[in-house]
């Protein structure tokens, strides 16, 4: 591979403006003289406005990147003094914008090194030295000793070298960059009788670099040698005299790299043997020229050059690209047999050496022939295989060539991949996030599918439950109705009694009211009779006295009769005989004795009547006792079933505590089960950072291929299943145990509500007054809505009814009762009160009693049918509900099937939909 060559030209000063360098009108080959004269084609020209930074991006960044990447590169500033070498090489005044700088920089951020695995090692040292009048100065050394007694050595390891030369390692570009300012501060500055020694000085920097990649045995050494070489110009004068005007040491560098670079142009070929040895610039750059490195020359142009000095320039930089180097790879192969090579070198050379050192002069050129003979068939030998190298090498080469043709393309490439690589590296963290959303919707989809899930298992368990509730509740209904229309028919058979008794009321009413009629005839009968007696009395009183007055008369008459009866007659003889005045008198009287009689007969009536009414009053006093005595068992009766109500009651209390406490429980249960989750969640982060963090040292594989995970996981959503499972059984089982005691409560409250009712029923057939029946039966229902089921909100609601009509009975009862009550007050005003008035007022009782009994029995029979509406109602919604449910099971079941299908994995029925939410 030919070493590169570009020219930079130098801005023109003011003397040199109008001045321009002779050119090609491509503009890449710069003439001495048109027509003739010395040329040079140059890979590239920079002129006058062109940068720093570009004669960089386009000369020293390739080689940086195969320096990088382990091969040996080297970049050479050429030119005549005051061409503009320095500036080009570290600018001005610490400027950053010049090649040495920017190679630093380039190199701390070079793309390969930046891509190297985070295992790989990387490191460079940087040295530094300057050969002025053939003397090697280490430009690092800060030790205060001689820094200018430096020998070059050579090993077969390291080849040609300084022994004892300062190599400082450099961690950062700013680091490097301050060494190789404090380095080119040491350059030996003085001003010579020959001029500034810097323009007679070469100034080395050497940048190793090595890489030790973790998957390599033996790591990567390559080298990148920055040469400031001396002025140009001395290669115009001529050689032979020139060592007149100047010591011969301090050219020789530049004329001897002048002649090695001429021998190298003139034989391109592998086997050419050229002498380095004449000066140390060109041993310690053998390499740089015709070895293994790939070489840049920058050639700095002045725009108004001197002919001869120019000439010289481009003669020398034309002759230097058509020096053939051949830069391979450093891996460790081939370091290996260049070793080799130099060890053998050494070996013979030190061979020739010591026999060159014994032997006469007949024997030495014998000696020498055969050794060159020897050396021959080495080279040979070596021929054949440098020729399969060379061979290879050439396909290198060719490889190289190719990539030096692309390499244009390749960086322009590089920046448009790097761009790409951008792109797809910011497409890739937003597919990344959006996977990672996707990922989080997913999951969040799953979860809300699983509670879907269990939520529609709940709701089927739900439905079942309130199937069987249903169930249960239409066969109590249908009980209630048995019930119900065993109470109508009860309420129908006692209103038929009811009427029944009222019609017997009603005729013994009428026979009353007959027997009254022809009572108050007799009594009409008797008052006349009382009349006609009263008359007949005061008749008889009047008669009486006139009696009187006549027994009064008669005695006169007998006196005066006795007192003439003197003349023998009796006063007894005067008036009528005795038969005829006992007729008389029983004419007179008769009549009284027969009323006398009568109402004699009449007392002795009233008092039998009176009797018999005295017992049948004390019979009715002995049944009011037994009933009050009945009546006080039944009150002490209702008294102990309302205690057991009461208790009852306190137990559904105790009852409704107990549920608290075991919501309660279930809270804890749920609080531990979130503490245990969170203890789970920690030990997998702990477990997966301990995995990650073990897996960086590249001893383990990675977390997610270690089987021990996946068990550890399955142990764990195993053991939350069964903690779970368990615990759902014990709620479950304690809920149905609650729900037991809650249906036994329910059914003793019920059969202790039917006690009560029939014992306040028992107690209002009695009538009495005396006894309170107690509130009605709906006092005591239970009226939380919650507990109840709608069959029993629909009996309370018809309790409530019940009790509505009872007490509409009661008042009708009561009315009915104040109308028997009034009939005797009737019946004893019936003398003050007209016969016809009373006859009305009994006929308006009749109709109002008729009414009753019509709107009663036409209540009933309306609520009796209302009671069947409701029940055909009841059982229509309990059909239609059966088929809800029918219907909606099997969909429920199939989406549940599809769901699971869908998801993958099983859902733990452990996990209670309220878990979940939470
Ligand atoms: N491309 C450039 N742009 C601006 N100024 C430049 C450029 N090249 C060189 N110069 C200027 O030219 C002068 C000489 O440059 P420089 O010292 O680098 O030459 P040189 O070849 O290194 O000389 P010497 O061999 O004596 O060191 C400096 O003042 C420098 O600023």
């Amino acid at each position: 591979m030919n070493v590169d060559v570009v020219g930079r030209i130098r801005p023109a000063r003011r003397p040199e403006q109008g001045h321009s360098l002779l050119t090609s009108a491509e503009g890449k080959t710069i003439y001495t003289a048109l027509g003739g004269g010395a040329s040079c084609r140059f890979q590239e020209v920079f002129d006058q406005n062109a940068s720093t930074q570009k004669v960089f991006s386009r000369t020293v960044e390739p080689l940086l990147n195969v320096f990088t990447e382990g091969m040996n590169a080297c970049v050479v500033v050429f030119g005549e003094t005051d061409s503009g070498k320095s500036y080009t090489l570290i600018g001005e005044k610490n400027d950053r914008l010049a090649i040495i700088p920017l190679a630093i920089d380039y190199i701390f951020g070079a793309p390969y090194l930046q891509n190297l695995q985070a295992t790989a090692m990387w490191s460079l040292t940087i040295s530094m030295y300057e050969i002025y009048a053939e003397v090697l100065k280490d430009l690092l050394d800060s030790s205060g000793m001689d820094p200018a007694n430096l020998k070059i050595a050579c090993n077969a390891q390291d080849g040609t070298f300084i022994k004892g030369l300062n190599r400082v390692a450099v961690s950062s570009a700013a680091d490097a960059t301050s060494t190789f300012r404090q380095g080119w501060a040491r350059r030996t500055g003085a001003s010579t009788d020959f001029g500034p020694a810097a323009s007679h000085a070469t100034v080395v920097t050497q940048l190793d670099l090595l890489v030790q990649d973790g998957n390599e045995m033996h790591p990567t050494k390559s080298s990148l040698q920055i040469i400031d070489l001396p002025g140009a110009e001395k290669l115009a004068d001529d050689k032979n005299t020139s060592h007149f005007q100047e010591s011969p040491l301090l050219n020789k560098s530049l004329h001897v790299f002048a002649q090695v670079v001429s021998d190298l142009a003139g034989t391109p070929y592998p086997d050419r043997v050229i002498n380095y040895s004449e000066s140390k610039l060109t041993q310690l750059t053998q390499e740089a020229f015709g070895g293994n490195c790939k070489t840049r020359v920058i050639c700095c142009l002045p725009p108004k050059p001197e002919t001869n000095r120019l000439a010289a320039v481009l003669r020398t930089c034309s002759t230097l690209s058509q020096v053939k180097n051949f830069p391979v790879l450093n891996d460790y192969f081939v370091e290996s047999l260049v070793t080799q090579y130099r060890a053998r070198i050494l070996a013979l050379q030190h061979q020739s050496f010591q026999e060159m050192g014994t032997k006469g002069d007949g024997e030495k050129v014998n000696l020498l022939r055969d050794q060159i003979r020897r050396l021959n068939n080495e080279n040979v030998q070596l021929r054949d295989r440098n020729e399969r190298l060379y061979t290879k090498l050439g396909d290198l080469q060719g490889k190289m060539g190719q990539m030096a043709g692309s390499k244009t393309d390749l960086s322009s490439k590089l920046v448009f991949s790097e761009e790409e690589k951008l792109k797809i590296s910011k497409d890739l963290i937003d597919l990344q996030i959006q996977t990672n959303k996707i990922r989080e919707q997913y999951e969040a989809e799953n979860f809300e599918l699983k509670s879907k899930i269990l939520f529609l298992e709940n709701r089927i368990m739900e439905l079942e439950l309130q199937k069987d509730k249903c169930t249960h509740e239409y066969r109590t209904a249908k009980d209630c109705l048995r019930v119900v229309e065993k109470n109508r028919k009860e309420l129908a058979d006692e209103y038929i009694v009811l009427k029944t008794n009222y019609m017997t009321l009603s005729k013994q009413h009428e026979n009353e009211v007959a027997k009254n009629d022809e009572l108050s005839l007799e009594l009409l009968n008797l008052a006349n009779s009382k009349k006609s007696l009263t008359r007949k009395q005061d008749e008889y009183a009047k008669s009486r006295a006139i009696y009187d007055e006549a027994t009064t008369e008669l005695n006169r008459v007998k006196d005066l009769v006795a007192r003439l009866s003197c003349q023998k007659m009796k006063p007894e003889e005067v008036f009528v005989p005795e038969s005829d005045r006992g007729t008389f008198e029983r004419n007179l009287l008769g009549n009284q004795d027969q009323i006398k009689e009568q109402i004699e007969v009449m007392k002795q009536n009233y008092e039998k009547q009176q009797n018999a009414m005295e017992e049948r009053i004390v019979k009715m006093g002995k049944e009011l006792q037994e009933a009050k005595r009945g009546i006080r068992n039944t009150q002490h009766k209702l008294a102990e079933q309302t205690v057991a109500l009461l208790g009852s009651q306190s137990q559904l209390k105790e009852v409704e505590t107990e549920n608290s406490q075991l919501q309660l429980h279930l809270k804890e249960l749920n609080e531990e089960y979130r503490m245990r989750l969170v203890r789970y969640i920690e030990d997998v982060t702990d477990y997966v950072d301990n995995t990650v963090k073990s897996g960086n040292d590249n001893t383990k594989p990675p977390a997610a291929d270690h089987p021990y995970l996946k068990r550890f996981v399955d142990s764990m959503l195993k053991d939350i299943r069964s903690a779970y499972r368990s615990r759902e059984e014990q709620l479950a089982t304690a809920a149905r145990n609650y729900k037991k005691r809650m249906q036994n409560v329910f059914k003793k409250h019920e059969h202790l509500l039917i006690a009560y009712r029939m014992q306040r029923e028992q107690i209002l057939s009695l009538g009495t007054k005396d006894l309170d029946p107690g509130p009605s039966e709906i006092t005591f229902a239970i009226t939380d809505s919650e507990l109840l089921s709608k069959q029993s909100q629909e009996l309370n609601r018809l309790r409530e009814d019940k009790a509505h009509l009872e007490a509409k009975l009661q008042d009708l009862q009561e009315k009915v009762r104040l109308g028997r009550i009034s009939a005797p007050v009737i019946f004893s005003s019936l003398p003050e009160t007209d016969g016809k008035d009373a006859n009305e007022s009994w006929s308006e009782l009749r109709r109002q009693l008729r009414e009753f009994t019509f709107t009663t029995q036409e209540d009933l029979e309306r609520e009796r049918a209302q009671l069947i509406s409701r029940v055909t109602v009841a059982e229509e919604q309990l059909a239609e509900l059966q088929e809800y449910v029918d219907k909606h099971l099997g969909r429920y079941k199939q989406e549940i099937t599809r769901l699971r299908k869908l998801v993958g994995t099983e859902i733990p029925r452990a996990f209670s939909a309220d878990a979940l939410h939470r």
